[in-house]
Protein backbone atom coordinates (compact mmCIF):
# COMPACT_ATOMS: atom_id res chain seq x y z
CA UNK A 1 0.00 0.00 0.00
CA UNK A 2 1.37 3.44 -0.91
CA UNK A 3 2.08 5.91 1.89
CA UNK A 4 0.03 9.02 2.56
CA UNK A 5 3.17 11.05 1.96
CA UNK A 6 3.58 9.55 -1.51
CA UNK A 7 -0.08 10.15 -2.35
CA UNK A 8 0.07 13.70 -0.98
CA UNK A 9 3.11 14.51 -3.04
CA UNK A 10 1.44 13.20 -6.20
CA UNK A 11 -1.69 15.26 -5.46
CA UNK A 12 0.37 18.43 -5.10
CA UNK A 13 2.58 17.70 -8.13
CA UNK A 14 -0.55 17.19 -10.25
CA UNK A 15 -1.63 20.72 -9.32
CA UNK A 16 1.78 22.20 -10.22
CA UNK A 17 2.18 20.27 -13.50
CA UNK A 18 -1.41 19.67 -14.67
CA UNK A 19 -0.36 17.92 -17.89
CA UNK A 20 3.17 17.10 -16.82
CA UNK A 21 4.22 20.61 -17.83
CA UNK A 22 4.05 23.96 -16.10
CA UNK A 23 4.24 27.73 -16.46
CA UNK A 24 5.34 28.91 -13.03
CA UNK A 25 5.49 32.62 -12.21
CA UNK A 26 8.55 33.37 -10.07
CA UNK A 27 8.21 36.40 -7.84
CA UNK A 28 10.82 36.54 -5.09
CA UNK A 29 12.73 39.34 -6.76
CA UNK A 30 11.93 41.89 -4.09
CA UNK A 31 14.31 39.97 -1.85
CA UNK A 32 16.80 38.69 -4.42
CA UNK A 33 17.23 41.85 -6.47
CA UNK A 34 15.31 44.62 -4.69
CA UNK A 35 12.11 46.59 -5.50
CA UNK A 36 13.99 48.58 -8.15
CA UNK A 37 13.48 45.68 -10.54
CA UNK A 38 9.71 46.02 -10.30
CA UNK A 39 8.01 48.92 -12.06
CA UNK A 40 6.04 51.20 -9.77
CA UNK A 41 2.62 50.19 -11.06
CA UNK A 42 3.42 46.55 -10.32
CA UNK A 43 4.84 46.92 -6.83
CA UNK A 44 1.47 46.10 -5.25
CA UNK A 45 1.64 42.30 -5.03
CA UNK A 46 -2.15 42.05 -5.30
CA UNK A 47 -2.12 43.85 -8.66
CA UNK A 48 0.58 41.67 -10.18
CA UNK A 49 -0.57 38.33 -8.74
CA UNK A 50 -4.12 39.02 -9.98
CA UNK A 51 -2.79 39.74 -13.48
CA UNK A 52 -0.76 36.52 -13.78
CA UNK A 53 -3.48 34.36 -12.20
CA UNK A 54 -6.10 35.73 -14.59
CA UNK A 55 -3.66 35.32 -17.49
CA UNK A 56 -3.38 31.62 -16.70
CA UNK A 57 -0.11 30.67 -15.02
CA UNK A 58 -0.22 27.13 -13.62
CA UNK A 59 1.64 27.99 -10.42
CA UNK A 60 3.35 30.78 -8.53
CA UNK A 61 6.66 30.53 -6.69
CA UNK A 62 6.88 33.38 -4.21
CA UNK A 63 7.88 34.43 -0.71
CA UNK A 64 5.73 33.80 2.38
CA UNK A 65 4.95 37.51 2.70
CA UNK A 66 3.48 37.76 -0.80
CA UNK A 67 1.66 34.42 -0.59
CA UNK A 68 -0.01 35.55 2.65
CA UNK A 69 -0.99 38.94 1.18
CA UNK A 70 -2.59 37.46 -1.93
CA UNK A 71 -4.11 34.15 -0.71
CA UNK A 72 -7.65 35.05 -1.83
CA UNK A 73 -6.44 35.72 -5.37
CA UNK A 74 -4.55 32.45 -5.99
CA UNK A 75 -6.58 30.10 -3.74
CA UNK A 76 -8.17 27.25 -5.74
CA UNK A 77 -6.95 28.83 -9.01
CA UNK A 78 -3.21 28.22 -9.26
CA UNK A 79 -0.72 26.05 -7.36
CA UNK A 80 1.43 27.84 -4.80
CA UNK A 81 5.10 27.08 -4.19
CA UNK A 82 6.67 28.85 -1.22
CA UNK A 83 10.29 29.98 -1.65
CA UNK A 84 11.84 29.06 1.71
CA UNK A 85 15.36 30.36 1.00
CA UNK A 86 16.52 33.81 0.01
CA UNK A 87 19.27 36.42 0.05
CA UNK A 88 19.51 40.07 -0.82
CA UNK A 89 21.96 41.69 -3.19
CA UNK A 90 22.77 44.11 -0.36
CA UNK A 91 25.20 41.54 1.02
CA UNK A 92 28.91 41.76 0.29
CA UNK A 93 29.44 40.06 -3.09
CA UNK A 94 31.18 36.98 -1.70
CA UNK A 95 28.32 36.42 0.76
CA UNK A 96 25.74 36.47 -2.02
CA UNK A 97 26.61 32.85 -2.76
CA UNK A 98 24.64 31.70 0.26
CA UNK A 99 20.87 31.70 0.80
CA UNK A 100 19.27 32.01 4.22
CA UNK A 101 16.18 30.19 5.41
CA UNK A 102 13.16 32.54 5.23
CA UNK A 103 10.30 30.08 5.72
CA UNK A 104 9.61 26.39 6.35
CA UNK A 105 7.69 23.44 4.96
CA UNK A 106 5.28 23.74 7.90
CA UNK A 107 4.57 27.37 7.05
CA UNK A 108 4.15 26.46 3.37
CA UNK A 109 1.51 23.88 4.35
CA UNK A 110 -0.11 26.32 6.78
CA UNK A 111 -0.37 28.81 3.90
CA UNK A 112 -2.18 26.21 1.79
CA UNK A 113 0.88 25.73 -0.40
CA UNK A 114 1.48 22.87 -2.84
CA UNK A 115 5.27 22.96 -2.80
CA UNK A 116 8.45 24.48 -1.45
CA UNK A 117 11.46 25.83 -3.31
CA UNK A 118 15.02 26.45 -2.22
CA UNK A 119 18.21 27.43 -3.98
CA UNK A 120 21.50 25.56 -4.04
CA UNK A 121 24.45 27.45 -5.53
CA UNK A 122 26.45 24.42 -6.69
CA UNK A 123 30.14 25.25 -6.57
CA UNK A 124 29.75 28.08 -4.09
CA UNK A 125 32.15 28.27 -1.17
CA UNK A 126 28.96 27.82 0.91
CA UNK A 127 27.82 24.67 -0.93
CA UNK A 128 28.18 22.59 2.20
CA UNK A 129 25.93 24.89 4.25
CA UNK A 130 23.41 25.25 1.42
CA UNK A 131 23.24 21.47 1.06
CA UNK A 132 22.59 21.07 4.80
CA UNK A 133 19.73 23.57 4.56
CA UNK A 134 18.37 21.95 1.38
CA UNK A 135 18.45 18.52 3.01
CA UNK A 136 16.57 19.66 6.12
CA UNK A 137 13.91 21.26 3.95
CA UNK A 138 13.68 18.31 1.59
CA UNK A 139 13.38 15.71 4.39
CA UNK A 140 10.61 17.69 6.11
CA UNK A 141 8.86 18.10 2.78
CA UNK A 142 9.11 14.35 2.25
CA UNK A 143 7.53 13.78 5.68
CA UNK A 144 4.58 16.03 4.83
CA UNK A 145 4.02 14.89 1.25
CA UNK A 146 5.16 18.23 -0.21
CA UNK A 147 7.19 18.39 -3.46
CA UNK A 148 10.50 20.24 -3.23
CA UNK A 149 11.69 22.35 -6.17
CA UNK A 150 15.43 22.95 -6.23
CA UNK A 151 16.76 26.06 -7.93
CA UNK A 152 19.96 24.33 -9.05
CA UNK A 153 22.18 27.31 -9.76
CA UNK A 154 25.85 26.50 -10.35
CA UNK A 155 27.65 29.63 -9.17
CA UNK A 156 31.00 30.03 -7.48
CA UNK A 157 34.61 31.16 -7.66
CA UNK A 158 35.70 28.18 -9.80
CA UNK A 159 32.74 28.34 -12.18
CA UNK A 160 33.75 30.35 -15.21
CA UNK A 161 30.54 29.89 -17.24
CA UNK A 162 27.45 29.01 -15.20
CA UNK A 163 25.48 28.39 -18.43
CA UNK A 164 27.90 25.81 -19.91
CA UNK A 165 26.18 22.49 -20.54
CA UNK A 166 28.59 20.41 -18.43
CA UNK A 167 28.11 22.78 -15.49
CA UNK A 168 24.32 23.04 -15.79
CA UNK A 169 24.04 19.27 -16.31
CA UNK A 170 26.16 18.70 -13.21
CA UNK A 171 23.88 20.94 -11.15
CA UNK A 172 20.76 19.19 -12.48
CA UNK A 173 22.22 15.75 -11.73
CA UNK A 174 23.25 16.83 -8.25
CA UNK A 175 19.75 18.23 -7.68
CA UNK A 176 18.20 14.89 -8.68
CA UNK A 177 20.58 12.92 -6.49
CA UNK A 178 19.93 15.20 -3.51
CA UNK A 179 16.21 14.47 -3.79
CA UNK A 180 14.67 17.31 -5.79
CA UNK A 181 11.15 16.57 -7.06
CA UNK A 182 11.41 19.43 -9.56
CA UNK A 183 14.53 21.15 -10.90
CA UNK A 184 14.81 24.71 -12.13
CA UNK A 185 18.02 25.67 -13.87
CA UNK A 186 19.58 27.81 -16.55
CA UNK A 187 18.98 27.54 -20.28
CA UNK A 188 22.16 26.29 -21.96
CA UNK A 189 21.67 28.06 -25.28
CA UNK A 190 20.46 25.25 -27.52
CA UNK A 191 18.01 22.38 -27.70
CA UNK A 192 20.80 19.81 -28.02
CA UNK A 193 22.65 20.99 -24.94
CA UNK A 194 19.49 21.36 -22.86
CA UNK A 195 18.56 17.82 -23.87
CA UNK A 196 21.77 16.72 -22.12
CA UNK A 197 20.64 18.56 -18.98
CA UNK A 198 17.24 16.84 -19.09
CA UNK A 199 18.94 13.46 -19.49
CA UNK A 200 21.32 14.18 -16.59
CA UNK A 201 18.27 14.79 -14.35
CA UNK A 202 17.27 11.17 -14.85
CA UNK A 203 13.55 11.74 -15.26
CA UNK A 204 13.01 14.47 -12.64
CA UNK A 205 11.17 17.32 -14.39
CA UNK A 206 13.52 20.14 -15.44
CA UNK A 207 12.16 23.67 -15.88
CA UNK A 208 14.03 26.60 -17.34
CA UNK A 209 14.78 29.60 -15.14
CA UNK A 210 13.66 32.65 -17.04
CA UNK A 211 16.66 34.93 -16.54
CA UNK A 212 17.02 38.61 -17.26
CA UNK A 213 14.48 40.15 -19.65
CA UNK A 214 15.38 39.32 -23.26
CA UNK A 215 15.69 41.96 -25.99
CA UNK A 216 12.28 40.94 -27.35
CA UNK A 217 9.41 38.71 -26.20
CA UNK A 218 9.97 36.60 -29.31
CA UNK A 219 13.51 35.83 -28.18
CA UNK A 220 12.20 34.55 -24.86
CA UNK A 221 9.52 32.46 -26.57
CA UNK A 222 12.20 30.88 -28.74
CA UNK A 223 14.11 29.86 -25.61
CA UNK A 224 10.97 28.34 -24.12
CA UNK A 225 10.28 26.43 -27.34
CA UNK A 226 13.84 25.10 -27.39
CA UNK A 227 13.50 23.88 -23.79
CA UNK A 228 10.28 22.05 -24.61
CA UNK A 229 11.86 20.49 -27.71
CA UNK A 230 14.67 19.28 -25.46
CA UNK A 231 12.23 17.46 -23.18
CA UNK A 232 11.96 20.19 -20.56
CA UNK A 233 8.80 20.42 -18.44
CA UNK A 234 8.26 24.16 -18.65
CA UNK A 235 9.53 27.41 -17.24
CA UNK A 236 9.83 29.26 -13.96
CA UNK A 237 9.78 32.85 -15.12
CA UNK A 238 9.78 36.22 -13.37
CA UNK A 239 11.32 39.18 -15.12
CA UNK A 240 10.27 38.20 -18.64
CA UNK A 241 6.69 38.38 -17.41
CA UNK A 242 6.53 41.14 -14.80
CA UNK A 243 8.79 43.43 -16.87
CA UNK A 244 6.82 42.76 -20.06
CA UNK A 245 4.69 45.49 -21.61
CA UNK A 246 1.83 43.03 -22.06
CA UNK A 247 1.92 40.70 -19.04
CA UNK A 248 -1.28 38.84 -19.90
CA UNK A 249 -0.26 38.36 -23.53
CA UNK A 250 3.18 37.12 -22.48
CA UNK A 251 1.71 34.53 -20.11
CA UNK A 252 -0.73 33.38 -22.81
CA UNK A 253 2.10 33.12 -25.34
CA UNK A 254 4.32 31.13 -22.94
CA UNK A 255 1.37 28.84 -22.17
CA UNK A 256 0.83 28.21 -25.88
CA UNK A 257 4.45 27.12 -26.31
CA UNK A 258 4.59 25.03 -23.13
CA UNK A 259 1.17 23.38 -23.18
CA UNK A 260 0.17 23.39 -26.85
CA UNK A 261 3.57 23.09 -28.51
CA UNK A 262 2.95 26.30 -30.45
CA UNK A 263 5.95 27.62 -32.32
CA UNK A 264 7.34 30.96 -31.02
CA UNK A 265 6.18 33.03 -34.00
CA UNK A 266 2.62 31.74 -33.71
CA UNK A 267 2.63 32.27 -29.95
CA UNK A 268 3.95 35.82 -30.35
CA UNK A 269 0.71 36.72 -32.15
CA UNK A 270 -0.97 36.50 -28.74
CA UNK A 271 0.94 39.62 -27.65
CA UNK A 272 -0.83 42.95 -27.99
CA UNK A 273 2.21 44.67 -29.40
CA UNK A 274 2.94 46.71 -26.28
CA UNK A 275 5.59 44.15 -25.38
CA UNK A 276 8.34 46.22 -27.00
O1 LIG B 1 19.85 34.38 -11.29
P1 LIG B 1 19.65 35.57 -10.43
O2 LIG B 1 20.02 36.87 -11.06
O3 LIG B 1 20.19 35.37 -9.04
O4 LIG B 1 18.07 35.71 -10.28
C1 LIG B 1 17.40 34.94 -9.33
C2 LIG B 1 15.98 35.10 -9.75
O5 LIG B 1 15.77 34.25 -10.85
C3 LIG B 1 14.71 33.41 -10.54
O6 LIG B 1 15.26 32.20 -10.12
C4 LIG B 1 13.83 33.26 -11.76
O7 LIG B 1 13.35 34.52 -12.07
P2 LIG B 1 13.75 35.18 -13.46
O8 LIG B 1 12.86 34.51 -14.49
O9 LIG B 1 13.45 36.63 -13.30
O10 LIG B 1 15.22 34.89 -13.69
C5 LIG B 1 13.97 34.05 -9.38
O11 LIG B 1 13.29 33.12 -8.62
C6 LIG B 1 15.06 34.69 -8.64
O12 LIG B 1 14.63 35.81 -7.95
Amino acid sequence: MISSQYAGKRVRLSRILPDGKSVIFAFDHGVEHGPGEISEGRLDPRVLIREVVEAGVDAIMTTPGIARMTWDIWANRVAMIIKVSGKTSLRPAEDQLLQSIISSVVEAVALGGDGVAATVYWGSQYEDKMLERWTQIRLKAEELGVPALQLAYPRGPHIKNRYAVDIVAYGARAAMETGADLIKTYYTGSTETFRQVVKAAGGVPVLMSGGARTASPQEFLRKVHSVMEAGGSGVVVGRNVFQAGDIRGMVRAIRAVVHEGADPEEAAKLLDGSGA
